[in-house]
């Protein structure tokens, strides 16, 4: 039992973990301090049963090795459920079911469940402990690896818990690994109870609660009443030479480069000219109007929890700094001498043994699963901002969407205001990803690289966008980007990674009114002379595909999002159906 300082404001966290623990007769309940001893312990437990393996200790000491169950790799998009009184709250955008139909379903499956096992009561708090903008959480989970991971990725322990005394509310997150069977798991979410049941996955976002299930499904339901945005952006600063730092969020499509963005090193030129990019955070970015009208985010995460393939020392210098030690690696292959590895590591070691366990057989498998995961503190990334423990959070200057589009979609535009903005971002599309199970590389909407992700109507969460436009607003500059156009070829026609810089200089250059940009109906373009490619060879066709606009192209795409939008029917927003409309019109 957790002792308040009076003992009445935890009554219902006591209640609450009591109930639970009735329901699934646990041999013991370990309430979870955060301790370094209490870390130290459960990984001795974990090496003992297998759940950990430790790696190499001369080269990456004090990290380890998690192979999932195989059935058990990414989210299940299928299996996630948000559960409101009236499904139409839920909207078209998630699966539905009724809150006392999921309720029953998932306490079937909790009967019992921990029986032989340790319930572990974690408080965590989403973002900096002092910050207005945080919110508190508790998951109970019987996954001592989900412990050590909440333990990396929130703040847990002890100061959670005393905040929670204090604010008397917090997030229910009720998880258990269960047996792992694909065919009994369910990740359920009740935003009207701020509560959430998960069951019969160990894995990333499906587990660890307080990252997608709290940070954004709930928090998004609760930003929308309370007047605030909890968004899948990564949050960056860049420095100029002057010494000015600008902050932008930027939301991608899970396995998109959001990660990679964050942690960007500038080319060289860039870097001897003195410019720098801090980052803030690589996942969840949560913003709220200031005093001054600007949005203000932060980071409600504490670690990375990172896509592992394509890591390497070239595409993320930042990222494999923060994996030298203390890190939990999900899923990767090991080399002979148990050091982590996964295709385009690049480091000129070969893997021995792969994702599954396996000796490593190219014909097979790969060496790490296209979804394998590093866990590691936000504190051992080099370029961590020092703003990021800010309570107030950080003014956001320039808000990006992004996705993967081979064709169609150039380097970057501009949105001409802010419900434009909110158009790019509703009509964003993608190809999928390893992230979920599931196809990858077919294209599908994916509004803000929330699809997964919001725990509402996205009509709603749409409006909900559209309301920031108040007269004392001073809102960021919206674009869009797209990485990963390709030529004819099959290859990407932009460079992408450190040179991303340039695009975000140009960015920078359009909110200080100084850089150059051709108006067009999709947005603002700017022509290639607008943008500082110094040390980069673009041929014809990549000068063409980045920078120019396909009138044809663009038409048709505008028909595809007006058919989008009308399948939310009468709850979108008016203006965005106005705003899509006209679009529709000049393209035509
Ligand atoms: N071509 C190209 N690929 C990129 C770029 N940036 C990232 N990637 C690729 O994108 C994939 C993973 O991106 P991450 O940055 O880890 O993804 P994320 O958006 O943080 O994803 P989640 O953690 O799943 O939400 C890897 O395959 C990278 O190689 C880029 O600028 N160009
Ligand atoms: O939630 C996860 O498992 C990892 C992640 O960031 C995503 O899929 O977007
Ligand atoms: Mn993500």
């Amino acid at each position: 039992m957790a002792k308040g300082s009076d003992g009445s404001r935890l009554a219902n966290l006591n209640e609450w973990v009591a109930e639970v623990a009735a329901l699934t007769r646990p041999d013991r309940i370990h309430w979870c301090d955060g301790s370094d001893a209490e870390n130290e312990a459960l990984v001795a437990q974990m090496l003992g049963d297998g759940t950990l393996v430790r790696l190499n200790e001369q080269t990456h000491p004090n990290s380890f090795l998690h192979r999932s169950d195989p059935d058990d790799v990414a989210r299940v998009e299928h299996l996630t459920f948000v559960c409101t009184d009236d499904q139409n709250d839920a909207g078209p955008n998630n699966h539905w079911m009724a809150p006392d139909e999921a309720h029953a379903k998932m306490d079937a499956l909790f009967d019992g469940c921990m029986a032989g096992r340790t319930m572990y009561v974690i408080p965590y708090c989403m973002g900096p402990i002092d910050s207005p903008l945080s919110r508190c959480g508790v998951e109970i989970t019987d996954s001592p690896y989900v412990v050590a991971n909440m333990r990396i990725m929130t703040r847990m322990g002890a100061p959670a818990l005393a905040r929670i005394e204090k604010e008397g509310t917090f997030v229910k997150g009720l998880h258990s690994t269960g047996e792992l069977d694909p065919d009994r798991r369910f990740i359920m979410h009740f935003p009207e109870e701020l509560a959430i049941k998960s069951f019969g996955s160990g894995y990333g976002g499906n587990a660890l609660l307080g990252k997608k299930c709290h940070a954004l499904r709930i928090a998004s339901h609760q930003a929308r009443s309370e007047g605030w945005l909890a968004e899948h952006m990564l949050i960056l600063g860049i420095e100029n030479p002057q010494g000015e730092t600008h902050y932008i969020a930027a939301a991608f499509p899970s396995a998109c480069g959001k990660t990679n963005l964050a942690m960007l090193i500038p080319p060289e030129g860039y870097r001897n000219a003195g410019w720098k990019v801090w980052t803030v955070g690589d996942d969840i970015c949560w913003m709220r109007p200031g005093k001054d009208g600007r949005l203000y985010a932060i980071n409600p995460e504490a670690g990375f929890f990172g896509v592992a393939p394509g890591t390497s020392k070239k595409s993320n210098p930042n990222a494999l700094a923060c994996l030298q030690r203390d890190a939990i690696f999900t899923n990767v292959g090991v080399t002979a001498d148990n050091q982590p590895w996964w295709e385009g590591l690049d480091n000129g070691q070969q893997p021995a043994i792969d994702w599954r366990g396996e000796p490593y057989d190219p014909a097979k498998r790969p060496a790490a699963h296209p979804n394998s995961r590093f866990t590691v503190s936000a504190k051992a990334c080099p370029s961590y901002s020092p703003e990021a423990e800010n309570p107030a959070g950080v003014p956001i200057s320039a808000i990006v969407f992004g996705g993967r589009r081979a064709s169609l979609v150039p380097l970057v535009f501009e949105a001409r205001d802010w419900t434009h903005g909110v158009l790019v971002g509703a009509s964003m599309g993608s190809e999928t990803t390893a992230a979920a199970t599931g196809a990858v590389g077919v294209m599908r909407r994916d509004p803000m690289a929330m699809k997964p992700f919001c725990g509402y109507n996205f009509a709603d969460y749409f409006a909900h966008w559209l309301s920031f436009d108040t007269p004392g607003a001073k809102l960021p500059k919206v674009f869009h980007v797209n990485w990963f156009r390709k030529g004819d070829d099959g290859k990407f026609l932009w460079p992408g990674f450190g040179d991303n810089l340039r695009v975000l200089e140009w960015m920078i250059g359009r909110v200080n009114g100084t850089a150059g940009a051709v108006e067009t109906p999709i947005g603002a373009l700017p022509s290639a002379d607008d943008l500082n490619l110094d040390g980069i060879e673009l041929g014809d066709e990549a000068l063409c595909k980045l920078f120019g606009y396909e009138r044809d192209g663009w038409s048709a795409e505008f028909q595809a999002i007006g058919d989008y939008l009308a399948g939310y029917g009468p709850r979108m927003p008016q203006a965005l159906v106005d705003e899509q409309r006209r679009i529709a019109g000049s393209l035509a």
